[in-house]
């Protein structure tokens, strides 16, 4: 099917100005979630200029702005998978191109920010609200093309993210060369697809050693498990903020699981813990979360970016949180009653 934009959607779209003066939009505490709706493309548009992308790669301004609006109308209105989420992680890949100066200190250069902040913001399209293992179980058409390989979802979203810069006038990396063009779908391809967490489990040990022996600016290994992580820090970057967002995240996410977890019992599967909201505890799963995953790898980030520091201290603040709430959650699911509006 042919995704329409109207003309006029893309007219609008570049006669909007930034005069919606938010304070602080390029501070790491700032939530891209309270931006409004409506203004989250003309935000996108404002970060890839104020990037000296348009200027630099010569983007055609209404090329930008239909691709822009063609990736947010590939996104569906599931919890959490949907464009508010490809906003927020895509603001946070502006934030670290500017906060820890990406390209002004060489660790990429302005082609790699460019693909950098395009892979944030097509990394979910069409995602379901389901993850690789459900593809997998049901057998769905998109396990049927990707399974072989793994990161089923990933996968997908790639080959949407490709079809949209082959559709015609959204082609933002038309004014590549023919080198340019190809190492931007590479970075492309690798970043979309180590977003697949299982991916970065195998990933962090090679991080680690990565930052212990010091980042090579000129090794490519290097330069590809620094994208790596990095697009997996905008993937979990609503754990560096508040925490009435990080708890609002938690609920739009076991929304999604427990959604699965319902349709894998409909379907006569049993689903894992985290799915099931018979016996999931969300508190006990986001401490061992934030532990297991999310404090590790932004104490790399924060190892090879000592501005990050300061996201490590609210994570761990917010695990504070989750681990007071485990009590709380206790004391109430005795009494029957287990939803997250208990939470402060
Ligand atoms: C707050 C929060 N909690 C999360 C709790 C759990 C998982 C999760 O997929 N766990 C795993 C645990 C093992 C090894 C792999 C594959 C499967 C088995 C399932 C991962 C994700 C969570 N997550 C994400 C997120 C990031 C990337 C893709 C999808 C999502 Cl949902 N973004 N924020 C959060
Ligand atoms: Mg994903
Ligand atoms: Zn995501």
């Amino acid at each position: 099917y042919h995704m329409k934009v109207e003309a006029e959607a893309v007219q609008t779209l570049l006669n909007c100005r930034d005069d919606h003066n938010i304070k602080d939009f390029d501070q790491f505490h700032f939530s891209p979630r309270n931006v409004p709706y409506r203004h989250m493309p003309c935000y996108i548009l404002k970060m890839f200029d104020e990037l000296g992308f348009i200027r630099y790669y010569r983007i055609k301004r209404t090329t930008l702005a239909r691709f822009i609006l063609f990736v947010k109308k590939g996104y569906r209105d599931a919890p959490y998978h949907n464009w508010i989420h490809a906003f927020s992680v895509a603001h946070f890949g502006y934030l670290m191109i500017k906060n820890f100066n990406l390209v002004k200190d060489g660790y990429m250069t302005q082609l790699h920010a460019l693909v950098f902040l395009v892979s944030c913001l097509c990394h979910d399209i069409d995602h379901r609200g389901t993850n690789n293992s459900f593809q997998t179980k049901c057998g769905t058409v998109l396990a049927s093309l990707y399974s072989s390989e793994g990161s089923v979802m990933e996968r997908h979203h790639l080959a949407q993210s490709m079809c949209i810069l082959n559709t015609d006038g959204c082609n933002i990396f038309e004014g590549l060369t023919s080198e340019e063009y190809s190492e931007a779908l590479d970075i492309l391809r690798n970043n979309i697809l180590s977003t697949d967490l299982a991916s970065h489990f195998r990933a962090a040990e090679n991080q680690r050693e990565m930052i212990d022996q010091g980042y090579d600016k000129n090794d490519p290994k290097h330069q590809k498990l620094l994208h790596a992580m990095l697009m997996t820090c905008c993937d979990l970057s609503d754990q560096t903020k508040h925490w009435r967002i990080t708890k609002k995240t938690a609920e739009q996410i076991y929304d999604e699981f427990f959604s699965q977890g319902d349709l894998e019992k409909s379907m006569g599967t049993a689903p894992i813990e985290m799915m099931d909201r018979e016996r999931a505890s969300i508190p006990d799963l986001q401490v061992q979360f934030i532990t297991n995953l999310v404090l590790p790898l932004f104490s790399n980030l924060a190892a090879l970016f000592p501005a990050a520091q300061i996201l490590v201290d609210v994570i761990m603040k917010n695990r504070e949180i989750w681990k007071m709430a485990k009590n709380v959650f206790q004391t109430y699911s005795e009494t029957g009653v287990k939803c997250m509006d208990i939470l402060l």
